[in-house]
């Protein structure tokens, strides 16, 4: 439905992305990488706030810059940073937004119901948002990327700012979204979409590593991944020889978990998680 095709970007001589293409289907898509790797240039190319320097994007077969306010129409995107009004309510807020985009105003006050219900802020549609947190702040954002029923959904790192249960009732909201549509999301957080991500896709390099299921990226792992026990003086060495995904101190010694080539006499072998594949992928790179 929506096809990258040989995109690539540059800024002057800089490169972002590289030679990148891919295709997206109804269900929802995690953009996966550490920050400074061309998440939001993929993005801001997906909802046409940027050209690719070569290479172009099609939806449903034609190109997305000459259909124009055509696509346009049919997404909705959430900036990193995006602009609101604080001493507006929520309502207000939408209904503007929505004059914006063209939509007649009795029609927008009921999708404004719609989508402040979806992001669980019905209650506080009064309220000036100079009142609102952070993670109630960027569930607006998320509301206003749902205002026109977008067929293709872009959200950028929606995730800031949310606490734990805010991120959990996200994440079924986009399951259930993802259902209808396209829905991408980046972030630098494994935990938002190793569950619901139907594809997971990641960027190294400038290019395209990978865009597969969760399971098929820990496939990749299988029977390297131990856990063990490991006393301090080892630990150089350990940490010398091997990938190491995550140490724990215990009593006497640290839980180590790393990355082997060869099977580990007296380790545990345990079953590869997404946390390790992308430790193991960005392992050079700073992880934040
Ligand atoms: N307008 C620009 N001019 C020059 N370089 C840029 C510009 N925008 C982004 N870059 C560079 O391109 C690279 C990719 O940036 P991008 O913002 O797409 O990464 P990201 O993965 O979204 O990271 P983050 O989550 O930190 O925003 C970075 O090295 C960034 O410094």
């Amino acid at each position: 439905m929506l096809r990258v095709e040989q995109v690539t970007k540059k800024y002057g001589d800089f490169l972002a992305l590289d030679n990148v293409s891919l295709e997206l289907k109804n269900g929802v898509y995690g953009l996966l990488a550490p920050n400074g790797a061309g998440k939001t240039t993929l993005m801001k190319m997906l909802v046409t706030l940027m050209k690719p320097t070569s290479g172009r994007v099609l939806f449903k077969g034609e190109e997305i810059l000459k259909l124009d306010e055509q696509y346009r129409s049919r997404i909705g995107y959430l900036p990193q940073h995006f602009g609101y009004y604080k001493h507006y309510t929520p309502t207000q807020y939408l209904l503007y937004l929505a004059a914006l985009k063209g939509m007649p105003k009795e029609a927008a006050k009921a999708r404004i119901e719609e989508v402040l219900d979806q992001v669980a802020l019905l209650h506080v549609k009064k309220k000036k948002m100079k009142k609102f947190s952070g993670g109630m702040i960027q569930r607006v954002g998320i509301a206003q990327a749902l205002l026109n029923d977008p067929t293709v959904l872009v959200l950028d790192e929606p995730t800031a700012g949310l606490d734990p249960k805010e991120r959990a009732r996200f994440r079924h909201l986009l399951s259930e979204l993802g259902r209808t549509r396209i829905v991408l999301l980046s972030t630098h957080i494994v935990s938002d979409v190793e569950s619901i991500a139907n594809e997971i896709i990641m960027i190294k390099n400038q290019r395209l590593l990978y865009k597969e299921s969760v399971g098929e990226l820990c496939e990749r792992l299988n029977g390297r991944v131990y856990e063990g026990k490991v006393d301090f003086e080892r630990l150089p060495i350990i940490r010398r020889d091997h990938v190491v995904l995550a140490e724990k101190q215990e009593q006497n010694g640290m839980l180590v978990r790393l990355i082997a080539e060869e099977a580990m006499q007296g380790w545990e072998q345990k079953e590869p998680q997404l946390e390790d594949v992308f430790l193991y992928e960005y392992r050079e790179e700073e992880v934040s």
